[in-house]
């Protein structure tokens, strides 16, 4: 059932945050700072006072739930507005913009990546994983430390590659890829920034998106083209095959923005947060003793298989509470359609709502010692005494994350079989500084010593 929208007339006007209060931190550590916004703010719908750019925070999860989930109807997605403006140059129409094109994306990826979905293609990828995490052993042997980032781009690439994408896209290809969208990621920044300078304003990086968006062309259009009319159940094959309400099949276009996009998902959002879990495992000996506690005891020094998953709980409330700190998909910008309130504030037609898990999971309202590691947030008692929405790092309702259950389970895997493979020490147990880019993304390279668990691991 639709929510019906409060009448705008008895409503107040948004209380103003000047950008003064945070301007000083913004540069130097922007995730306190967007976090100091979201304590001024105390629960209420405030406006942030951004120069030119004046939209509403929202923070409150009761406020999150209607602009997501019960009256997402009224908070559209679309438009040239703030983040997805200037990433609709890569993306286009498709799985991550709003409206028709949208809906029919999503009526037909949906179905690859149901939890059931996910589930029966496990095995496959848990091979792939223990394979590509015994390429290890070779640095292990030489003493050579590894750039964790760059090896969980490797294991994940192959996977992802093997089981979504039936081996259209190669591993090698795939990486390509991925460093293609870190220029993306990093030259899309000032259009971040300064959401309201035009498209057809020149600024710094666009040169260096667009050679990023081509090179991703280069290499995923010729995959595109040859899945058309073929056989399978990957991402591509399915796209061709899937057709618009109306009945029309997808055309070229959709099927390469919507490639563009799953290969953009599949791969970066975990490579990246996981880059955390080394430094935070050094700083929390307890933790990472009770990790690896629980991995031996389930896996017995084995390679993890899927057999293994239900029982590493706590592995999962480690993710879960990775995914609190650092939610990959930091900020939904919404914008108004209807004239409406929130939380007794006016909000008119075409205003810019800023949601961000980044923020609200980092509040000290809804959250004790929020800037803490402690998976033990993530009991099942304590994850039910919790509103739904003070922690949504898979966003909601009708633009719910749909890799969620792929991204857990998958991780489970790679960390599993990493910690039941080798012991690995960080060389800096520095956390790495968070960098606002599309996505969130390490800012630092983590280097880690791989050493054999077990004396079978390094013959
Ligand atoms: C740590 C991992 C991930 C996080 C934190 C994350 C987070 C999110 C969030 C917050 C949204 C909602 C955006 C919005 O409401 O505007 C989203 C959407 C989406 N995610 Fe993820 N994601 C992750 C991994 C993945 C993976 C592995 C996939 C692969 C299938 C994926 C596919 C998508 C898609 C297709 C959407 C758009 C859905 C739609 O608009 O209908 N994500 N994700």
């Amino acid at each position: 059932m639709v929510t019906p929208h409060p009448a705008p007339t008895r409503a107040r006007r948004a209380r103003s945050v000047p950008l003064r209060h945070v301007a000083p931190g913004l540069l130097r550590d922007p995730v306190r700072a967007l976090v100091g916004f979201g304590e001024r703010a105390d629960g209420e719908v405030v406006r942030l006072n951004v120069g030119a750019f004046r939209p509403y925070l929202v923070t409150d999860p009761d406020h999150v739930q209607q602009v997501l989930g019960d009256r997402a109807d009224n908070f559209g997605r679309a438009g040239d507005g703030a983040f997805w403006g200037p990433l609709r140059r890569l993306f286009g129409d498709g799985i991550l913009g709003d409206g028709p094109v949208w809906s029919d994306s999503r009526r037909i990826l949906q179905p690859l990546f149901t939890a059931r979905r996910v589930e029966s293609v496990l095995p496959r990828m848990a091979a792939t994983i223990v394979d590509a995490v015994a390429e290890l052993d070779a640095p292990a042997r030489a003493g050579r430390p590894v750039d964790i980032g760059a090896e969980q781009a490797r294991i994940v690439c192959r996977a992802v590659m093997e089981t979504f994408f039936g081996d259209r896209i190669s591993a090698a290809d795939a990486l390509r890829v991925i460093q293609a969208q870190d220029a993306i990621a990093t030259s899309v920044i000032p259009r971040v920034l300064v959401p309201f300078a035009p498209l057809a304003l020149p600024m710094p990086g666009d040169r260096a998106f667009r050679d990023a968006a081509r090179r991703i062309d280069e290499v995923l259009t010729p995959a595109v083209r040859a899945a058309r009319g073929s056989d399978g159940d990957d991402v591509i094959a399915t796209l061709w095959r899937g057709s618009t309400a109306d009945g029309r099949p997808l055309d070229e276009r959709q099927v390469r923005n919507d490639t563009v996009a799953m290969v953009a998902v599949t791969t970066e959002t975990t490579v990246n947060v996981l880059t955390w879990l080394w430094p935070h495992l050094a700083r929390s000996p307890r933790v990472a003793a009770r990790l690896q506690e629980e991995i031996d005891s389930v896996a017995g020094g084995h390679p993890v298989g899927p057999e293994h998953l239900p029982r590493l709980r706590y592995t999962r409330m480690v993710l879960d509470e990775l995914v609190r700190l650092y939610p990959v998909g930091w900020l939904a910008p919404r914008q108004v359609l209807r004239p409406t309130t929130l939380g007794g504030v006016r909000l008119p037609a075409g205003a810019t709502l800023l949601v961000s898990p980044l923020v609200t999971q980092r509040l000290a309202r809804h959250w004790d010692d929020p800037d803490a590691f402690d998976p033990d947030r993530f009991t099942p008692e304590r994850v039910r005494a919790r509103h739904r929405y003070a922690y949504f790092p898979f966003g909601g309702g009708p633009h719910q994350c749909l890799g969620m259950h792929l991204f857990y389970l998958e991780a489970q895997l790679i960390v599993a079989n990493l910690l039941a493979r080798y012991r690995l020490r960080v060389r800096s147990p520095r956390l790495p500084a968070v960098q606002l880019a599309a996505a969130l993304r390490p800012r630092d390279r983590v280097e880690l010593d791989v050493l054999p668990a077990h004396a079978g691991v390094v013959a």
